[in-house]
């Protein structure tokens, strides 16, 4: 008998009867399925449906879709999967409830918020298109929930904890619920979509490489070696909005900063326009400070020496996790800290919101980051966005977000993006955050 011939067919019909079950939203029939481990992510070979895809998938687009929804990861549109057990389905018929008690039903039976179906999109990005919101924010709460609990299985590895047993128990379930965990922990400047698997095969952006490479400066854009983005001029509002949140106009002089991460330098030159009494910044590229060194440079001696008296004004050469613990000792204390570097992981934001802005900042200071979390992919950046809230909330910050709107950037390769390896913002809302202790 061929073995993998019979295996093989009996695994479709499998996926098959799962899929057709999941998209006539057909609870009962389904429920004894998701039961058996794994089939609450099984994928069609062909559209690469998983049961919540092809749940969503047969709700169809609202009326109102094609403005609410417009494509989040390319302009790809679907035609129905023939056979239309598992398409897109006449928007008409369907009874939305019944819907989300089968999305909700497949997520807790452990499937994974962020797979990826044949077209490149998530359960999520699907719902977000065909204009399904209440079904579009379940994908979101199901990708808060793993990630946060990915973000605890971390945390506990990090304290060498003893109860081995409940961290396989989690780490099994927050397995089940994400793809992969560096998903959830994805660089706020270097790839962040949320299957950047393939991408990173081909090239992965680190802290430690990205220190070594050698910088291009444009006038427009900083690209590393691989020509990744590191900071684009397009980014100037968000750097307009980000000073003046943190120090609203009509700021008065004096106040005290610290910025991480020079890059061109956009938010330092806002920040110094408010002639603060200090103003620290901390850059660990070399080409970076040594273009900042050169006599062209308006941060060199002559800034330095223009601070107001009992003032300093510094750049501070070198990886502000190894700067910082100094700047803590001396007791410096700021009114405003802006976060942005690159090629670092969400945990290294993590890590300084939690470790060092409660010693850094003043009781009435604010705190902002560049707020690139996921910005491929809607979803992906609701999901992180989320996720920050809670983790600056675990570290005694409320926050505020401010929704700006970002202009069309063109497609990959094009406008903005000429000469750029690849998009890392593709959303028209940026999210911007100013936070204040609770
Ligand atoms: C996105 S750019 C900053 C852009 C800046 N906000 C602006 O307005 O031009 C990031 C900068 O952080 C620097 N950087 C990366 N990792 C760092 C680290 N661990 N410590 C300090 N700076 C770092 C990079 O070299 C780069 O200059």
């Amino acid at each position: 008998m061929d073995d993998s011939a019979f295996s093989t067919s009996e695994v479709d019909i499998n996926t098959q009867t799962i899929l057709l079950y999941a998209s006539n939203h057909d609870l009962g029939s389904l429920k004894p399925l998701l039961r058996i481990p794994g089939n609450a992510t099984v994928q069609d070979p062909e559209t690469g449906y998983t049961p919540l895809h092809a749940a969503i998938a047969a709700c169809g687009p609202t009326s109102t879709s094609s403005n609410a929804a417009s494509t989040v990861t390319g302009d790809v549109e679907r035609s129905p999967r023939e056979g239309g057990a598992v398409g897109e389905a006449d928007a008409e018929a369907v009874d939305i409830q019944k819907a989300a008690a089968v999305v909700k039903e497949i997520f807790i039976s452990g499937a994974i918020w962020n797979d990826l179906d044949a077209n490149n999109e998530t359960p999520g990005c699907l719902a977000w298109r065909l204009g399904r919101k209440e079904l579009y924010e379940m994908c979101v709460e199901a990708g808060v929930r793993a990630e946060i609990l990915l973000g605890l299985m971390g945390k506990y590895e990090a304290l060498g904890s003893d109860s081995e047993e409940d961290e396989e128990g989690e780490e099994e379930e927050a397995a089940e619920e994400t793809k992969e965990i560096d998903k959830g922990a994805e660089a706020n400047r270097t790839i962040n979509d949320c299957d950047a698997e393939k991408e990173r095969e081909k090239r992965d952006v680190n802290s430690e490489d990205y220190l070594r490479s050698t910088l291009t400066f444009d006038d427009d854009k900083l690209l590393d070696a691989d020509r990744n983005g590191i900071m684009m001029a397009w980014e100037t509002d968000i750097m307009r909005r980000s000073v003046d949140a943190l120090l609203p106009p009509p700021s008065s002089p004096g106040n005290r900063i610290l910025n991480i991460g020079f890059g061109m330098g956009i938010i330092d030159r806002m920040l110094a326009s408010t002639k603060p009494l200090t103003h620290h910044i901390i850059e660990a590229h070399p080409a970076v400070l040594s273009k900042l060194q050169s006599a062209a440079s308006d941060f060199g001696p002559t800034w330095e020496s223009s601070a107001p008296e009992g003032g300093s004004y510094k750049v501070h050469a070198g990886k502000w996790q190894d700067i910082l613990p100094t700047l803590l000792t001396d007791g410096l204390v700021f009114d405003a800290i802006y976060f942005d570097t690159f090629g670092e992981d969400y945990s290294a934001l993590k890590d300084f919101f939690t470790e060092y802005v409660p010693g850094l900042l003043d009781s009435e200071g604010r705190f902002g980051f560049f707020n690139g979390l996921g910005a491929d992919r809607r979803v992906c950046y609701d999901v992180y966005t989320r996720v920050v809230e809670c983790d600056l909330a675990d570290a005694g910050l409320d926050v505020e977000w401010e929704a700006i709107d970002v202009p069309a950037l063109g497609g990959e390769g094009e406008g903005e993006w000429e000469g750029v390896r690849r998009r890392y913002w593709t959303l028209d809302r940026y999210q911007l955050p100013v936070c204040k202790f609770l």
